[in-house]
């Protein structure tokens, strides 16, 4: 589970600027929560502070019950691994890597054996419809294909917290519909908190929850029925 206190983000000057203040948000285990707002409102910056990528100003993050502010560099790597599934594009599928050892890197990370990490990282590409694909290399794969491996590799160590950026953002409308689905069903059967970023209104219809990101915070979109 995710919960979010009194979060703020200002950006050294000078001059100083606020991206957001006071933000707060729970995200309760299986629950899929889609985050919209103008571009520039600081959903990215936002989704850096949870994943630990970059410091909050104030506030608290906890995973878990686990406090991630103020926590080092390390330790947040750690949390990072273990606790984290990234939907990014900066965690784009690695291309010298075949699929099976794409999705099995973040169980490799977190010390299973190549064994183990191999067989759960097989029925986790079974499971997004890439079974009979794990020698393949991410070269030979459609975008969509691609988008699928990057949730089976998002989920396949069981994270508490599910990040996913414009998830959807290069595919056509059938495709987008039917990773979207993918992500949310796993997201919600495996019992992560997920927290879904996009432009698209029709994307963030699918979620649990809708909050808009304004110059006055985190607002509930309930316009969306
Ligand atoms: N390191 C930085 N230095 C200066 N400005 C920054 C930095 N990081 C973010 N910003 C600014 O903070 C604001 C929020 O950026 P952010 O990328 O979080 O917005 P966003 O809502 O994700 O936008 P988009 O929807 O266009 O991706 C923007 O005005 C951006 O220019």
């Amino acid at each position: 589970m995710l919960k979010i206190l009194q979060l703020d983000k200002t950006l050294p000057g000078p001059p100083t600027r606020q991206i957001f203040s006071g933000l707060a948000l729970e995200i309760a285990a299986g629950e899929c929560v889609a985050i919209t707002g103008e571009s520039g409102v600081g959903k990215s910056t936002l989704l850096n502070c949870i994943a630990g990528l970059e410091p909050p100003s104030a506030g608290s993050i906890r995973v878990d019950g686990t406090e991630l502010v103020g926590l080092n560099d390390d330790a947040l790597s750690a949390i990072r691994r273990q606790r984290f599934g990234f939907v990014f594009q900066a965690f784009h599928v690695l291309p010298h890597l075949n699929l099976l050892h794409n999705v099995a890197l973040p169980l490799w990370l977190t010390g299973h054996t190549d064994n183990a990490a191999e067989h759960v990282a097989q029925a986790m590409l079974t499971r997004v419809g890439l079974g009979q694909r794990s020698g393949d290399w991410p070269s030979q794969l459609s975008g969509g294909e691609l988008q699928r491996v990057a949730i089976a590799r998002a989920l396949v160590h069981r994270p508490a917290v599910v990040l996913a950026d414009e998830p959807t953002g290069n595919l056509d409308p059938a495709r987008a519909s039917e990773v979207l689905d993918l992500l949310l069903d796993s997201i919600r059967e495996s019992g992560a908190a997920g927290l879904l970023v996009t432009h698209s209104l029709q994307a963030a219809k699918r979620a649990d929850r809708i909050l808009e990101l304004t110059a006055e915070g985190l607002v509930e979109r309930t316009d969306h029925a």
